[in-house]
Order: structure tokens, then sequence, then C-alpha cells
């Protein structure tokens, strides 16, 4: 990983990079540069010894033009304000992109929680969502998951919640259990997003999808459900890997395999259906038609750009190209799905879940998918358009174009600046 490049500017040089190419005012960019507010607090949390234990956490607010501020929570002992400030805008322009009626958030606990207990897990969690009270509802503010957090923890946050509020109001978070409130197809949604545009962009290039070979990196809920749903094309996934390395066969490993040998083992290494194990930098240069990386921010800077060897690029994570690789990658005509598009799955069945959750009804697997499938190829739609008639250098420029319009236009029209 890079971590000295900060990934709140490589979002304000991404917006910087799509300004040029619209006709808005420069204090109206400004504006949606920076986040409307930004909680950080401390969690003082008694562990299961009885000792106390203190955690930094944080949400950001980043942009309400289009509707509560959405996004997930991230546990990580990498997560820091400028992180999640980054997070909460790339949240604001990936909404904007599917066109559903939100702004954007994200926040985070600075914790590695595999070095805690379910139960101290769970106090950290209420102890959060405690915090968090005054902020979020399901008109102002809807948490979801993100690394490391998922229904268990939306769960906790609810209960909190609707507690503490005296209340019933499922829709306060997303990604929830199916038993609390959650939406059919919400725990695939990410990786569905992934392998549709994976799709679009092989139908956009006139290539056929059934002929690539994929590598993944980051194996967990956004990356094995992408690599599974890629596979389900024809495709062949090649390599895969997590925070302890990568596995590879050049005649394709078995997606749904290789996740239940990391479910009972805890990592992808050591799957014995594989050939040989590799690097994970080995694995963002390898000889493939498209790489999917799923893990964090700042996998690939500019050096490792020059060696990339695939041809399309879908960004399952958030930020995993620094700007410098974006200007490598578009110079070798490397196509990149950006990710405020590829990874639009989830918010857009989190939205979904919470039309279901207003409506106190819940739709079939087959509508949430049929309206996934909808939102994202329109979305992609338009993001090639804007490419080719805005002339932007790469896909992201030309997504980013369409969602900040979107974004000035609900400003403008709602009269925010008579
Ligand atoms: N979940 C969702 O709905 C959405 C997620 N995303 C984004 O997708 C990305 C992944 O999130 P998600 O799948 O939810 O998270 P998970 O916690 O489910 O999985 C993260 C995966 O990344 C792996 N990983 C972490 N660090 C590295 C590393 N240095 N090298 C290789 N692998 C690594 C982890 O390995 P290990 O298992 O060993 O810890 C794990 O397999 C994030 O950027 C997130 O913001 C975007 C939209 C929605
Ligand atoms: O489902 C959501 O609301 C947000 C998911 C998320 O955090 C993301 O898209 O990065």
């Amino acid at each position: 990983m890079v971590d000295e490049v900060n990934p709140f500017e490589s979002l304000q040089e991404q917006i910087d990079d799509a300004a040029e190419y619209l006709d808005a005012d420069e204090g109206m960019i400004d504006r949606l540069k920076q986040p409307e507010r930004v909680l950080e607090t401390t969690l003082s949390v008694e562990m299961d010894d009885g000792s106390i234990e203190t955690f930094r956490a944080y949400r950001s607010e980043f942009n309400g033009d289009r509707g509560p501020y959405k996004g997930g929570i991230r546990y990580h002992p990498g997560v820091n304000r400028a992180e999640v400030k980054a997070l909460s805008g790339w949240m604001v322009y990936k909404c904007a992109a599917v066109d559903i009626p939100y702004g954007g958030g994200k926040g985070g606990i600075e914790i590695d929680p595999s070095e805690y207990s379910e139960s101290e897990l769970e106090r950290i969690t209420r102890t959060f969502a405690t915090e968090l009270r005054p902020l979020i509802g399901e008109d102002k503010d809807i948490p979801a998951p993100d690394v490391n957090t998922g229904q268990r923890e939306m769960d906790w946050i609810k209960d909190t919640y609707e507690t503490l509020e005296d209340t019933t109001e499922p829709g306060v978070v997303t990604g929830k259990s199916l038993d609390n409130g959650g939406s059919k197809g919400r725990v695939e949604a990410t990786g569905r997003s992934v392998s549709i545009t994976a799709r679009e962009a092989f139908e956009y290039l006139d290539r056929d999808i059934s002929e690539a070979t994929v590598a993944v990196q980051g194996y967990g809920n956004a990356g094995s459900i992408g690599a599974r749903l890629i596979e389900d094309q024809g495709a062949d996934v090649v390599a895969v890997s997590d925070s302890s390395g990568a596995v590879y066969d050049p005649d394709g490993l078995d997606a749904r395999a290789v996740k239940e040998h990391k479910s009972e083992t805890g990592s992808v290494v050591g799957y014995e259906g594989a050939s040989r194990q590799l690097t994970n930098e080995e694995l963002l240069t390898l000889d493939v038609d498209i790489l999917v990386p799923a893990a964090l921010e700042n996998a690939i800077d500019a050096d490792l750009a020059e060696d990339v060897s695939a041809d399309v690029i879908i960004e399952a994570a958030n930020g995993p190209l620094t700007p410098d690789a974006d200007d490598v990658l578009a110079d070798r005509d490397v196509y990149v799905v950006p990710d405020i598009l590829a990874n639009a799955g989830g918010v857009t069945v989190s939205y979904f879940e919470w039309v279901q959750n207003r409506q106190r009804f819940g739709w079939t697997e087959q509508r949430v998918n049929e309206e996934l499938e909808r939102l994202v190829t329109d979305a992609f739609d338009a993001m090639t358009t804007a490419y080719e008639e805005r002339g932007t250098p790469n896909f992201r420029t030309a997504m980013y174009t369409v969602s900040i319009q979107r974004v000035l236009d609900a400003a403008e029209k709602s009269g925010l600046f008579p």
C-alpha cells in the first residue's frame, strides 16, 4: 500500500479534474470538495477482563444536497480522519452516479477487530451507536457495512438507536440481517455491480468476457462475491488474495471453493486447488484481462501502474488507485471502471432496503436484482456517453462530470444560493 498518498487529497483532485469539463462556478466546486461536518470522538469501553480501553471513532457527513447522508462504517487499524473524509466524499458521487436520492457519509473506528471478543465488539459498537445517535436517523444519516463490519454490527446499531429513541425505525441503518429488516440481495450487491460493470466494459470494448482471465485483490464481501459472479459469466479467476497473500492457478481457481477454504481456515493461502502462491504485488501485475482491486485505498501507485498488465480494472474497493496511477493507466490505454460506479451496487441495494423498510413491504430477490441491473447499466451508459461527448481522459473523470452536475443541479434548483 502507498501510505503517503492522502485519500482526501485524491478525492479533491478527482473533483478538480472533472470540474475542468463543467461550466460551474469555482465557489460551487470548492463547496463540493469539503465535508459539511466531521464527528471525531473517543469511545471508552469496558473489556471482558474489566479494564477500560479507548478507541478513536469518526463519522463524516460530506454533502446532503441530494438527500440524507449515506455510507458505511469501517473497523480497521488504518481508519483516520482523512480516510473517513475521503470515503464520505466518494459516497456523494457514487450515490449521484446511480441516481439515488442520498448524499454521502462514512464512519469508522480505529481498531483491529480480530483482537476483540464478540461481546467486546458489541459493547464497542453500541457505544459508537450512542455517540452517533444525534446524527443518524432514516431521514438524516444512514450507516451501512464496510470493511470488517456486516449484518451483526448493523443489527446492534439499529437496536441501540431504537432503544434510545424509543421508536421503531429500521431504515436508520442498512445492511441488516433479513430477520431485522435487511434486504434480499444486499450481501451480494457490491459484488454484483462489480460483475455487471465488468460485463458492460467488455461489451463496450467489443470483447468476450467468457474468454477473460481475472485477478482479485481482497477476498471479503466485495472481492469474493465479485469473483464468483464474474466466474459465473465464464471467465477464469486465476488469482485471488487477502491480507496474508495470494494464490494462483493459470487454469482457473474455483471462486466458491476458495471462499469455503477461507471461511474454514481464515485465509485464501493454503487453498489446495492452487498451483502456487504469489505476493499481493505479483497479483496486481499479473498478465490477466481483468484486475479487481477489492481491498483498501492506494493499492496501486504510479510506479506499480507501469507494471500492471491487465487491460481492464474494475475498482471494487474505494480509492484503490492513486491519481498518478490513473494518469499512467490512461496513457497506457488501460480502462478503469471507477469505484463510484463499480462498487455502487452495495449502496444501491441499501437504498432498496431503506425503501422496503419505509414501505414495510419486502421485495423479492428477483425485483432487487432487476432494479439493480437497471440503475447500474443506466449509470454505465451515462458514463460512456460523457466519456465520448466530453472527451475526458478516462471513465473516472467522465463519471464524476455526471455526478457533480447532478449534485450542482440539486443545490441550484433547491434555491440554496438565491
Ligand atoms: N461491503 C460493501 O458493501 C462495500 C464495500 N466496498 C469497498 O470494498 C472494499 C472491501 O470491502 P469489503 O469487501 O466490504 O471488506 P471485507 O472486510 O469483507 O474484506 C476486505 C478484504 O480485503 C483484504 N485485505 C485487507 N488488506 C489487504 C491487503 N493489504 N492486501 C490484500 N488484501 C487485503 C482482507 O483480507 P483479510 O480477510 O485477510 O483481512 C479481506 O479479504 C473496501 O474498499 C470497501 O470500502 C465498497 C462498496 C460497498
Ligand atoms: O450501503 C451503503 O450505504 C454504503 C456502502 C459503502 O460504504 C460504500 O459504498 O462504500
